[in-house]
């Protein structure tokens, strides 16, 4: 058994960023930058006025009331081609370019006119409602970084920035194969003794949440006959996840059949719990993720290495998962020699402070305890016993609420 940093760093050295393609602005939600997203422009382009009024010099109305005479006027989209003199005033409105000569925009609730004359009521100090050229960025400046998953609020700045089109790293495509001779799909006819997959679903959805492709390729049976045929369904993918089949009992085929099939082992068996019969390795070109088929050791494991992995081929800086310190909920026993991930709940008492709190029943098969969980806490090797209130690391999970 190997530890469980060990696992990640191997895992990850097996990966590499995949190409690059050219998505339209449009479709770039989610998708990760291959390069900088480098401004093609300065905004704003000239000093605007950020208020409906009048464009004025300070110094003209450093005492009030102060009579101006209106010279013109320029809305958003033009520009006036005079100057604006000594005692001069040009109607000016948002987003409009402010003309020469003039300083600062005094906002049309603060002044009077009548016909040409514009008297202003309060002084305005110079650069007010003014936003000077490039206060938001200029042509040159990085927007967005290489690596970076686009939020809508990206997308905004990338248009902004007068990108019509992005380059991102291809989506990694993610074969997805069950294993088993009990697995049926959800809705099948469902016989005696037989169990629904939940593992290839759940796999799907975290791949696709973290902007990847899954591609399911069904259940294979117990047979080596059946794994190959299935496997088959990979070949073009840029990782092979299994799941099921992975441990010691007559009928935990994967590694064995693959192996037959020339799949260079790279490691067998983790220090973790759920998820030590976890495996990796490579077919051909394909690396393979075998995943245990208890449901939450396989979605465990595929948090703490299908992520990972993910990041890394769509160029995505690999840091520590976002860890965090919380209070324990509840005592717990000493640890073995497995790294323990607890499904817990989390909550906030009423001084403040983060409660996980670990459930009952820690049980590898249980979905229910997983659906609920709100993070994992994580019980290094060996840990002694933790009682309620001891400080403790946790792996938050994602809840169902889009990023955006
Ligand atoms: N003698 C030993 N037995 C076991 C060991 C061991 O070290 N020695 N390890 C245990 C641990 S830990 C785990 S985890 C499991 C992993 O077993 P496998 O990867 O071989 O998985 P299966 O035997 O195929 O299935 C286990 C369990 O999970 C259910 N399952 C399988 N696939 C799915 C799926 N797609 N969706 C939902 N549920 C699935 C399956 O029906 C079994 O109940 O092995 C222990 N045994
Ligand atoms: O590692 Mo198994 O995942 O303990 O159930």
């Amino acid at each position: 058994m190997i530890p469980v940093a060990e696992a990640r760093e191997r895992i990850l050295s097996a990966f590499s960023p995949l190409p690059a393609e050219v998505v339209g602005l449009a479709d770039g939600l989610g998708r990760v930058t291959a390069e900088d997203i480098v401004s093609r422009l300065t905004q704003p382009p000239a000093a605007m006025s950020a208020m409906d009024g009048y464009a004025v010099r300070a110094a003209d109305v450093g005492t009030v009331p102060a009579t101006l005479r209106r010279i013109g006027e320029v809305p958003a989209g033009q520009s006036f081609k005079g100057r604006v003199g000594a005692g001069e005033t040009v109607r000016i409105f948002t987003g409009a370019p402010l003309p020469d000569g003039a300083d600062a925009v005094v906002i049309q609730e603060d002044t009077e006119s009548e016909g040409d004359a514009v008297t202003v009521l309060h002084p305005v100090p110079p650069d007010r409602h003014v936003r000077r050229a490039g206060i938001d960025f200029k042509a040159g400046d990085v927007g967005i970084p290489a690596g970076r998953p686009l939020t809508a609020r990206d997308i905004g700045l990338a248009a902004a920035m007068n990108w019509p089109w992005l380059r991102v790293r291809r989506r990694p495509r993610v074969a997805i194969l069950a294993t088993g001779d009990e697995i049926i799909l959800p809705g099948e006819p469902l016989g005696p003794d037989q169990i629904v997959s939940s593992n290839a679903f759940a796999i799907a959805g975290l791949v696709a949440a973290c902007g990847g492709v899954p591609i399911n390729l069904g259940v294979a049976g117990d047979t080596a006959e059946s794994l190959l045929h299935f496997i088959k369904g990979g070949e073009r993918a840029d990782i092979l996840v299994t799941s099921g089949g992975a441990s010691a009992g007559e009928y935990d085929l994967v590694r064995d059949v693959l192996g037959d099939r020339g799949m260079e082992l790279d490691f067998y068996k983790i220090a973790m719990r759920p998820g030590k019969p976890l495996m990796f390795g490579r077919l051909g070109d394909v690396p393979v993720l075998g995943l245990p088929g208890n449901p939450v050791s396989s979605q465990v494991c595929a948090i703490l290495f299908l992520i990972p992995a993910l990041r890394r081929l769509m160029g995505m800086a690999i840091g520590s998962e976002p860890r965090r310190k919380a209070l324990l909920g509840r005592s717990v026993k000493r640890n073995d020699q497995r790294e323990d991930y607890l499904r817990a709940t989390l909550s906030v008492d009423a001084t403040g402070n983060l409660i996980a709190k670990p459930f009952e029943s820690q049980d590898s098969s249980l979905l229910t305890v997983l659906a609920r969980a709100d993070c994992l806490v994580v019980r290094p090797p060996f840990a002694p016993p933790a009682e309620a209130g001891d400080s403790v690391e946790i792996l938050p999970l994602g809840g169902g609420v889009l990023s955006f």
